[in-house]
């Protein structure tokens, strides 16, 4: 049968890529999907932003909703220092195989772990599951009608701490209108948008930054 554009996209990092050099995972993700088949990661231009929110937070804990083929995973996991943890959850199972992959290539695995299931069914066993009190940084990437009641989950689970940064991807397009309206209008939030594009393309999107305020 066929291959699949995740398993296409991971025989582009395997024939390009550097064993063990995530810049060189991310480089060759970003030319497949420039020059062969867009696919749906966050991209080098939105990723640039990722990564300087990721050096700002330093998160001792973070958490990725929605890995796909481990792209965002990578940029934020090679940004990690020693002994921090990224968390990162996926629904399907045949773009988990992908992400596993794509990240043991850049030599990340043990800064990452990735659960298979829904953010809706996970998000309460975090604290049961990997003992996490609380989230410093959280990337928001998955089912774009999902951003919303996840983040109110993640407050009633108390999951959130004074200071815990969201970032969330596509708030434009595809886009998120009723997260957008939430965050902005919150008073337990304090939200700021990065303009940027949609990954490989000119048309709009951006990141959305969201400050969790107790
Ligand atoms: N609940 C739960 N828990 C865990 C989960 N893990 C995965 N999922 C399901 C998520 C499935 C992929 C989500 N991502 C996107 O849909 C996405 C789409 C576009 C896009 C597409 C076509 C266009 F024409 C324009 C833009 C661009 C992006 O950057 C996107 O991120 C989960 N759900
Ligand atoms: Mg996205």
């Amino acid at each position: 049968t066929r291959s699949t554009r995740p398993q296409r996209l991971l025989r582009a990092v395997q024939q390009k890529a550097i064993k063990g050099d995530p810049q060189s995972v991310i480089s060759a993700i970003d030319y497949f999907c420039r020059h062969s088949e867009w696919a749906m990661n966050v991209g080098d231009e939105k990723g640039s932003i990722l990564d300087s929110v990721v050096c700002e937070v330093c998160p001792t804990t973070a958490l990725e909703l929605g890995t796909y083929c481990g792209y965002s995973t990578v940029r934020i996991a090679r940004l990690l220092p020693p002994g921090t943890k990224l968390i990162t959850l996926e629904f399907n199972p045949a773009f988990a195989a992908v992400a596993r992959q794509v990240i043991e290539y850049a030599g990340l695995q043990n800064k990452v772990c990735l659960v298979e299931g829904a953010s809706g069914d996970l998000i309460p066993k975090m604290c049961q599951m990997f003992g996490i009190k609380t989230f410093d940084f959280v990337f928001i990437d998955h089912w774009k009608d999902r951003y919303l009641p996840d983040i109110k989950l993640l407050e009633e689970c108390q999951l959130l701490r004074k200071g815990s940064i969201l970032l969330a991807d596509n708030v434009i397009c595809p886009g998120t209108p009723e997260y957008l309206e939430y965050v902005r209008n919150s008073p337990h939030y304090e939200s700021k948008y990065f303009k940027s594009h949609l990954e490989y393309t000119k048309v709009e999107d951006g990141l959305e930054k969201s400050v969790f305020l107790g």
